[in-house]
């Protein structure tokens, strides 16, 4: 296979030759499960699901002018095609940048560039209640009629696959530690509020680590199935550049979606646990409607997105409601806008990331304080991850309720949004709700023993009070 990888050297003058076919139903976990590394992992809560493995081609970009590069060589790449398939099999870039511009890939993070997307030699396409197999190829000299055949050996292969299998057991965790102390978190929190009452400052979100032994090698889309059946209304992904880590995560909040000049996003931000009645659920919803922190906290996010928004089109505000998820609930705002002119999904990414229910604001300032006092490095941590294609609409999800995971290994992040009135301890005890998604699917639990769930099988997985184990 001629693939080309867009390091600043390589040559992107080739075509990219793509054939797709419909099979039945095949277990996503099953095809990956017998592909070679990379892997990319990709739903959204209405229904889209893409997983891809190899390379046909890819881009990267880093520093201050990543998002232009990607877009430059992805434009490239794009620019001559020969694709045969329907719409919703169409060639699509999956991956994500790091938080930050500037991003070391350090442990845990070997492997992970400050931005890159993966057009997937091999992919399954499902939606509407069809699955596509697409096989892709990018070079000068692609052959249309071996990329046929490579998708009819394929097709031979994935015929082999099951459409479900059973979900095992979570690996279990053995220990846990906090990357930052509790003591070391209220002194950063002080500090932030301070810096909010001296002026220079009006909102930072502040985030911890949480590295985790696990009981046996993690097989993550075991663990996205599971998150699945809990969080069906969040999205999913996993990004596994090598066998030794992968970036997943059940992220509920929405960066954007662009269709055409069609626009969504939302402002979530502002947070409070589940109640064990439906009484108690209530009376915390309602708290964090009326809660003044609360709305400010929101407000400032609202704004802020709107203003990036502002000079691209017209811009739109829906109302605001409680965003319930298992265990954990959310202040959200829909925002909707229409572009004046034609644009790339990335350029919105670009203009909208870090929204301040990541980053804060004013931003420059927030990052300085991030930078300053959090003791690791955030990685691909709450950026954004997701897709784009050709004609530049995409998606993209925050990479919150997330982690990075290798071997017997995983390091979960979770943050919070400090405000003047942000009080350490309450903050830390909120912070370790976010671990929840996925600490709970990690750890073994009575419940969970030999349970035979198969994909697209609902298990009763009670939302426990297993996050002391954050402890
Ligand atoms: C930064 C995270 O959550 C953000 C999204 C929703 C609510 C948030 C909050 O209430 O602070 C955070 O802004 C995270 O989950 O790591």
């Amino acid at each position: 296979m001629e693939s080309a990888h867009s390091s600043a050297t390589a040559s992107l003058d080739g075509t990219l030759v793509s054939r797709t076919c419909e099979v039945p139903d095949v277990s996503y976990r099953a095809f990956l499960a017998a592909q070679e590394t990379p892997h990319v992992h990709w739903s959204t809560p209405e229904g889209l699901e893409l997983v891809g493995a190899g390379v046909a081609v890819d881009v990267t970009g880093d520093g201050a002018e990543r998002f232009a590069r990607l877009r430059d060589r992805a434009e490239a790449v794009f620019g001559a095609m020969d694709v045969d398939g329907p719409p919703a099999a169409r060639p699509r870039m999956l991956g994500g940048v790091s938080f930050s511009p500037e991003h070391d890939p350090d442990p845990p993070w070997e492997g992970f560039p400050a931005a890159q997307f993966v057009l997937p030699e091999t992919q399954l396409t499902r939606t509407d209640d069809r699955t596509y197999l697409t096989v892709s190829r990018y070079g000068r000299t692609v052959d249309a009629a071996a990329v046929e055949s490579a998708l009819d050996a394929a097709h031979e292969r994935v015929a082999d696959l099951p459409a479900m299998v059973p979900s095992g057991d979570p690996p279990g965790v053995v220990e846990t530690a906090h990357l930052t102390s509790r003591e070391e978190w209220h002194e950063m929190v002080e500090s932030a509020v301070q810096r909010i009452e001296s002026g220079d400052l009006r909102k930072v979100v502040l985030a911890l680590a949480l590295s985790v032994d696990l009981g046996s090698e993690v097989d993550i889309p075991s663990v996205l199935e599971r998150l699945r059946r809990t969080y069906p209304e969040c999205y999913r992904f996993l990004v596994a550049p090598t066998d030794s880590a992968g970036f997943f995560g059940a992220p509920p909040e929405r960066l954007v979606r662009l269709d055409g000049r069609e626009v969504r996003t939302e402002a979530l931000a502002g947070s409070a646990a589940r109640g064990d009645t439906p009484e108690a659920d209530a009376d915390l919803a309602a708290e964090l409607v009326e809660s003044e922190k609360i709305q400010h906290e929101q407000g400032l996010v609202a704004d802020a997105i709107r203003e990036q928004l502002a000079p691209l089109g017209e811009v739109r505000e829906g109302d605001q409601h409680v965003h319930r998820l298992a265990t954990i609930q959310h202040l959200r705002t829909p925002i909707e806008a229409t572009l004046d002119a034609d644009g790339h999904v990335l350029d919105i990414v670009e203009a909208l990331h870090p929204t301040p229910a990541v980053g804060g604001l004013p931003p420059a300032a927030a990052q300085r304080v991030i930078h300053e006092t959090e003791s690791f490095d955030r990685g691909w941590y709450a950026a954004p991850v997701g897709w784009f294609d050709a004609s530049g609409d995409g998606e993209f999800a925050v990479g919150i309720r997330s982690g990075v995971a290798g071997g017997a290994r995983a390091t979960l992040f979770a943050g919070n949004g400090i405000v003047a009135d942000s009080d350490p301890a309450a903050e830390w005890d909120e912070v370790r709700l976010k671990y929840r998604p996925i600490l709970d699917e990690l750890t073994r639990t009575g419940s969970g023993e030999g349970r035979e769930a198969t994909d697209g099988e609902a298990t009763a997985s009670e939302p426990s009070d297993r996050d002391q184990t954050a402890e």
